[in-house]
């Protein structure tokens, strides 16, 4: 990234001089990397500022441009708050919005998905990997029965990429929002995947100069651009020695963690997972997995990537033990929880 930085700093979109063609050229290369890390065409990827940006172009783009005819949107409640947030923006203008349910692993569905579909559906929106329980949705499947009902598939692919293998064709899929950092690249930037064959077709969200096709008109950010491309041409090489020392290190976390603590529960599906998933809040998505609140409120996301060591997971896992025992020691709960008192039972106050 640093020479588009620092010296070949021409605009891309310059066609009368040498800086602008090398600008150009770099682009290009960019593009062609992310496009062959998911089977697609270089012409189908449109560069984006990340896969909050791809996703409001994705749901409200489409159904703007369909707007006459198709009025309906189907998504999951375990989405991207900028998914959720640009369904109800939709919601807001008219149009409806199914949010399908998932089971207790997370997963969606697929009869409940093909049922849900109406002759005014104008898109299906699926992520591929949930980013705080890392479960993966069945892609190929949900691209199949879009394919089917003729209805465009769009996944938030922002946590799949460079983690499991993607392959547009194979998977169905229409639209698929891709992000830079989440695979060790640059912040600020991401891709848009817009298929060509059937076209599918999206109302700007930006309007200017035309840029990337009209798709997103400003000027593309070359030095983070070429960053993204590194990033994917990495993560092609990487993926399968990364896929396996994560899940070795997920399994030395997980096994560490419960030969010291009794009563661990882990959220989501463990088959279906590209990886171990903190935040403080009672987690919509572990809620929508029918998860109670009190459990919702005591779960921890681990994240592990391709930079985590052992040390780290071992360190992980001590601070973990340390601090449930201590908890465990102050809490009454936990003693009476061991003697077969269902806490839900108790009543805490006298009102
Ligand atoms: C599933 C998912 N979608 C979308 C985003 C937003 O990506 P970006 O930061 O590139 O806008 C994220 C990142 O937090 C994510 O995990
Ligand atoms: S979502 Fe799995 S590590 Fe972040």
């Amino acid at each position: 990234m640093l020479p588009f930085y620092l010296s070949r700093y021409g605009n891309p979109h310059s066609r009368t001089h040498l800086y602008g063609w090398e600008s150009d050229a770099a682009v290009e290369e960019a593009r062609a990397r992310v496009a062959r890390l998911i089977g697609a065409d270089p012409r189908e990827i449109f560069f984006t500022s990340g896969a909050t940006e791809c996703n409001n172009i994705a749901v409200k783009g489409v159904m703007h441009f369909y707007r006459d005819r198709r009025r309906h949107v189907i998504t999951t409640q375990t989405e991207h708050k900028c998914v959720l947030d640009s369904c109800r923006y939709l919601q807001q203008e008219g149009f409806e919005v199914t949010y399908l349910p998932v089971r207790p692993d997370g997963l969606i569905d697929v009869a409940q998905l093909a049922d849900a579909i109406r002759p005014d559906t104008g898109l299906v929106s699926v992520m591929a990997v949930n980013n705080e329980i890392g479960v993966v949705q069945p892609l190929e499947e949900i691209g199949r029965i879009c394919r089917e009902k003729g209805v465009p598939f769009h996944t938030d692919a922002a946590q799949a990429l460079g983690k499991i293998p993607i392959d547009v064709n194979q998977m169905g899929i229409g639209l698929m929002s891709l992000s830079a950092h989440k695979i060790y690249g640059p912040k600020g930037v991401g891709a848009l995947y817009l298929r060509r064959r059937p076209r599918i077709r999206v109302e700007p969200q930006m309007s200017g100069g035309g840029q990337e096709r009209g798709i997103r008109s400003g000027t593309v950010p070359t030095p983070i651009v070429v960053g993204f491309g590194a990033a994917c041409e990495i993560a092609a090489k990487e993926m399968d020695y990364d896929e396996r020392r994560v899940s070795a290190l997920q399994q030395r976390l997980l096994d560490g963690i419960r030969s010291k603590v009794d009563d661990v529960v882990i959220n989501g599906s463990m088959e279906h997972r590209a990886c171990t998933s903190a935040s403080l809040e009672p987690s919509y998505v572990l809620r929508a997995l029918g998860v109670d609140e009190d459990m919702a409120h005591t779960s921890i996301r681990f994240g592990i990537g391709r930079f985590t060591t052992e040390e780290e997971v071992d360190r992980a896992t001590e601070l973990t033990v340390h601090q449930v025992l201590k908890l465990r020691e102050m809490s009454p709960l936990y003693e009476m929880a061991k003697a077969g008192i269902d806490i839900k039972s108790i009543q805490w106050s006298q009102h």
